[in-house]
């Protein structure tokens, strides 16, 4: 039995597996930027922080603190559990959607953790990534939008999408010199949309 200063009481116990179940809408909720372009079979929330989590492992940059980073990546959309996957066309203000993730991140680490130092650092890493002055939040903020083109790409790719409006919005945004290398190598390989020529069009 192990010692009792290093387990958690019953209703501890408790909370944390309500917070390990809230967890699986991270698996289970779809992005909603895929869903309004009728992407097939689109990618869940958690799916993105994987990959992020695997971007960040994949860096060459001694200076960046990367078990950090795979850290940030995988918390950056916890609040999304319970507020759901916002996007930036769902006329909510960054300003109401950062309250709500707050309150909802709030609710998980006080309310679901306890406050616990766990609970205290997913919280901080959450605001250094909403803060993105130090440069592991902004390295995983390029990130956050690298892995969406990145996935844009694919998207357009094996279901004939076209899905510029992803790589418009990320414009000369990208500010880490590894990550604006991949997005070079993505702009590269990317093929032009080819609009399906169907019976109607040919008249
Ligand atoms: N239709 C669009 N959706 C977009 C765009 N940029 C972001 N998004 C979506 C992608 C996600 O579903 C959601 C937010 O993602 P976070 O990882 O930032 O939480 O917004 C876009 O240009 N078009
Ligand atoms: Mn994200």
């Amino acid at each position: 039995m192990a010692d009792s200063s290093q387990t958690n009481s019953s209703s501890n116990v408790t909370k944390l597996l309500e917070f390990f179940h809230l967890c699986e809408k991270l698996k289970t909720t779809k992005r909603t930027g895929w869903i309004y372009h009728n992407v097939e079979n689109p990618e869940s929330i958690s799916d993105h922080m994987y990959r992020m989590s695997i971007l960040s492992l994949s860096v060459n940059d001694p200076t960046l603190d990367r078990d950090k980073c795979v850290k940030m990546s995988i918390v950056h959309d916890l609040a999304e559990a319970t507020v759901g996957d916002i996007t930036p066309y769902d006329g909510i203000s960054k300003e109401e959607k950062k309250r709500r993730e707050s309150e909802a991140l709030r609710h998980i680490c006080d309310d679901l953790l306890g406050n616990s130092p766990q609970s205290q650092e997913i919280y901080a890493l959450w605001q250094e990534y909403e803060d993105a002055t130090t440069k592991e939040a902004k390295f995983v903020n390029d990130i956050d939008k690298f892995e969406m083109i990145l996935q844009a790409y694919e998207y357009e790719q094996s279901q004939n999408k076209n899905l510029e409006e992803f790589f418009e919005s990320t414009k000369g945004i990208f500010t880490h010199p590894e990550v604006k290398s991949w997005v070079e190598e993505l702009y590269k390989n990317r093929k032009p949309y080819k609009q399906k020529i169907t019976q109607e069009n040919t008249g």
